[in-house]
């Protein structure tokens, strides 16, 4: 669904990826860790086509959409205006299918999106990105600035459009242990390169991850 091959991005001279090679399979929920700087944005903004590649190749095998890192949403306007603009290009007008898995929203919809709380406007974006009717969600950082109740909330909302609904994502975070419990597989980035892949459980146990994202080694 999403295969990205020996991609390079550039801002000016500097290098922000430098030849990333990553795939994300139809109805898979994969990982990407890294520290702050290290090209996770960058790839969101390259897979959403706001950045263009320097070199290499990104392909995505149907609709995708972005719940970009710091929400961007549109804060003097209500929640139902920002979940309607989430449905612009895909022609969906209708929110019901997204107050049936977030029944929240459909209670804060006359709201102002900018007086909310993080974790209520978090959701406001993971809804509006579900109003284009993706294939695939790229979702750049889920736990920013969210109490661990509040994201335990939302991954456990994403974990289930993935398993029953199919939805393919790709989940950029530097919360690894959540990155982990989520997903079944994981690319580690730093410095805009990739330092490791594998199954999180391996991921886990590996010395380097461990000391860089879990505080030492995972009990
Ligand atoms: N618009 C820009 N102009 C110039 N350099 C940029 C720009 N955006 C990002 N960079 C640089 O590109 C590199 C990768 O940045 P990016 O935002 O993709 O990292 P990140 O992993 O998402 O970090 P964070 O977790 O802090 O958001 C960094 O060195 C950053 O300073």
């Amino acid at each position: 669904m999403i295969d990205v091959k020996d991609l390079v991005v550039s801002y000016g001279t500097a290098t922000a990826l430098d030849h990333l090679t990553l795939t994300v399979a139809r109805g898979e929920m994969v990982a990407l860790l890294g520290p702050n700087g290290a090209g996770k944005s960058t790839l969101a903004g390259t897979l959403a086509g706001l950045l263009k590649p320097a070199s290499g190749t990104v392909s995505i095998g149907g609709r995708l959409a972005l719940i970009p890192e710091g929400r961007q949403l549109f804060p003097d306007l209500s929640v139902a205006d920002n979940l309607a603009l989430g449905g612009w290009r895909s022609g969906e007008r209708d929110p019901a299918f997204v107050f049936d898995f977030l029944p929240r929203l459909a209670e804060l919809a006359g709201r102002r999106a900018g007086v909310l709380s993080g974790g209520e406007q978090q959701m406001v974006a993971f809804g509006r990105a579900m109003m284009s009717r993706p294939d695939a969600l790229v979702v750049d950082e889920l736990s920013l600035g969210l109490a661990p109740n509040v994201t335990a909330d939302l991954a456990g909302h994403l974990a289930e459009l993935n398993r029953e609904r199919g939805l393919t994502v790709l989940l950029i975070e530097q919360n690894a242990r959540l990155a982990f419990d989520l997903c079944r597989r994981a690319y580690v980035l730093e410095s805009g390169r990739l330092v490791t892949e594998g199954e999180s459980a391996e991921l886990a146990d590996d010395p380097r991850v461990a000391s860089a994202y879990l505080g030492g080694a995972i009990t």
